[in-house]
């Protein structure tokens, strides 16, 4: 299975400008040959969270028709990072997954809203896990600050996620943070882990890129460098097999003793 970490940069709330650009980068993602190609967070604003009444995309409707299109006419399936979305509830930080044949198979939103870039005053959390079925593989996608949180990962990875995919916009300034949890997260799963951050500016930060693939056994098979590039890695789902019955952390667990209330 190849998989294309789409990493790019963000113009800052000018989504006419992003649809454009994602376009021609999902393009060249199916014409390097690969499978699967993933996006960063919110790029069809970036964080410009205070006009998200003209920016957002109204139920997704325009991120899904590109998605749809793309993957369908390109036979390539897109875990579409996210994008910022107007919906009945509000604004959310949302993902949508499309497959080869163009059909949406998995939607969801942002669960842990990051108060230090502001999420919390604009965007409502989502309520549901996003565990979802390609090429006959389950893999999951959450979206950047929920990577810190090692409980939700794990639920992913117990409800059978073999690659998890993380799009972010994660500043340079905690970058370190970034690199250790994905490689943590990795180890402790037993699980492939593709994180594609953005690059660029914005405002208030500035992104430097460190996308990373993460094989099961924890190795690092790439990280982006700080600039737009689209990186294609073929794994081998062996590996997760392979990994988990050499360490069976799966089997060991001690599940009745996890539970802090008791
Ligand atoms: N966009 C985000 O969720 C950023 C998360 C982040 O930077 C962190 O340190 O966590």
């Amino acid at each position: 299975m190849k998989i294309a970490a789409i990493q790019m940069d963000v113009a800052y709330g000018q989504p006419e400008v992003n649809f454009a650009h994602t376009e021609e980068k999902i393009k060249e993602a199916a014409g390097l040959g690969a499978d699967i190609a993933v996006l960063p967070e919110m790029w069809n604003t970036g964080y410009d969270l205070t006009r998200l009444q003209e920016t957002a995309d109204h139920n997704g409707e325009k991120t899904k028709a590109i998605l749809q299109r793309l993957s369908s006419q390109l036979q390539i399936a897109i875990v579409g990072g996210s994008v910022a979305t107007k919906k009945a509830g509000g604004y959310y930080n949302s993902m949508y997954v499309a497959n080869k044949s163009g059909e949406i198979i998995a939607e969801y939103d942002k669960a842990h809203l990051f108060r230090l870039m502001d999420e919390h005053h604009y965007l409502q959390p989502g309520n549901t896990v996003n565990v979802f079925t390609l090429d006959g593989v389950k893999m999951g996608g959450m979206i950047c600050y929920d990577l810190r949180f090692p409980e939700w990962f794990r639920l992913y990875a117990l409800k059978g996620a073999q690659i998890i995919f993380v799009p972010a916009q994660w500043p340079d300034a905690r970058i370190d943070h970034w690199k250790t949890l994905l490689q943590a997260r990795a180890i402790e799963n037993q699980c492939f882990v593709v994180a594609v951050n953005r690059v660029g500016m914005d405002p208030n930060n500035a992104f430097n890129g460190n996308s990373m693939i993460i094989a099961p056994w924890g190795k690092v098979l790439w990280t982006g460098e700080n600039k737009e590039m689209i990186h294609v890695e073929e794994i081998d789902l062996q590996e997760v097999r392979d990994v988990r019955e050499r360490i069976p952390v799966f089997q060991d667990r001690r599940e009745n003793m996890y539970d802090y209330r008791a």
